[in-house]
């Protein structure tokens, strides 16, 4: 493969251009690619034509905004790896695993077992495929500092063989980062871009990346009715970036999402995920959790472009998720 440019390589981009543009946050040429000019030029200090000529260079080698063949898209979706999940009931609900370069959303009350979910893919995704993992590593974007060590090393015992297996091995490879509004949160997703890109010819490519919770910053900071739309294109662009993440590094992007009681239902599940629409439209698989008895969760699958709504039945145990 030639060598991945760097935005240094771009005409027009001097060092001094360079720093600046890093520093507002186009990272990478993709990201100048999809930038609107007159935003690059602000950032970068050059006039509105130098911008130009940029984005249209960036577009030209990242192949982003251009039309692709469908050939070449089939190309793509032939590399989706499917990662396990522990337990075979949630697995086939899925289609075979959680997916890369698709967003798949788990949501649902507190404890329900979202972040289980979640710290249980971080240690699988590190497992070879033979053993239902992707051999990856995982960035972890945490909003509500809910991350535990400590539950990763009794999942990594767990593991088939786990008692020989080093928790310490698998914690290296989960780069965790507090997030603590939701700009911050946003802007995660630039650093993470940015150490997927390090990592991407290491023997440990970032296969994964997990937002827990993609919602609680954006619910407590937008309050009321007048502040929905900023919201909800807030975060829309959020998910767009994690969907380009995803497709970029060929990585699984999982988020959790909490449901908001909503009195007024008088038909159907009184409970709703957050974000509505723009989380309802981006996420490729969305679960609805629900806990059951003693450690018995009931996932529903809802809204799957391609997959049977269905339910699965697994339960929550300290080695990890089981049948
Ligand atoms: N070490 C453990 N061993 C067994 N079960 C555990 C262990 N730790 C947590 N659990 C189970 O997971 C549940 C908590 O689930 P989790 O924290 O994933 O909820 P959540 O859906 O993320 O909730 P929230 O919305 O509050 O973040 C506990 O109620 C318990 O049943």
């Amino acid at each position: 493969m030639a060598e991945r440019m760097t935005i240094e390589d771009l005409p027009g981009v001097g060092p001094a251009t360079a720093d600046k543009l890093k520093e507002a946050g186009y990272t990478s040429i993709e990201a100048i690619a999809v930038a609107s000019p007159s935003e690059l030029a602000a950032a970068a200090e050059v006039g509105e034509n130098t911008a130009s000529k940029i984005v249209a260079a960036a577009k030209k080698c990242s192949n982003i905004g251009g039309f692709e063949t469908g050939d070449t898209v089939f190309e793509r979706r032939k590399q989706v790896g499917k990662l396990k999940t522990g337990s075979n009931a949630l697995d086939e609900l899925l289609g075979g695993g959680v997916e890369t370069q698709s967003i798949t959303e788990f949501y649902g009350e507190f404890g329900s077992g979202k972040t289980q979910v979640a710290h249980q893919l971080a240690v699988k995704v590190q497992l070879p495929p033979e053993e239902g993992g992707l051999g990856g590593s995982v960035i972890m974007i945490d909003t509500e500092n809910t991350f535990r060590p400590e539950r990763i090393a009794q999942m990594v015992k767990g593991l088939k063989g786990g008692e020989d297996l080093d928790p310490e091995e698998f914690l290296k490879n989960i780069h965790v980062a507090r997030a603590y509004n939701s700009n911050h949160q946003i802007l995660l997703v630039e650093s993470a871009s940015e150490l997927a890109e390090k990592m991407r010819d290491s023997d440990r490519p970032v296969k994964l990346i997990i937002v827990d919770s993609l919602t609680a910053h954006f619910r407590s900071e937008y309050v009321g009715r007048g502040t929905l739309a900023d919201r909800q294109q807030k975060l829309n662009k959020h998910m767009h970036d994690l969907m380009r993440f995803g497709d970029i590094n060929n990585a699984a992007i999982v988020v959790t999402n909490q449901v908001q009681a909503k009195p007024d239902a008088f038909f159907g599940d009184p409970t709703r995920p957050i974000g509505g629409h723009i989380v309802g439209h981006t996420a490729t698989f969305r679960l609805y959790l629900r806990k059951s008895k003693g450690e018995k969760r009931i996932a529903r699958l809802v809204d799957s472009p391609n997959l049977p709504e269905g339910e699965a039945i697994f339960s929550v145990t300290t080695e990890g998720l089981r049948d």
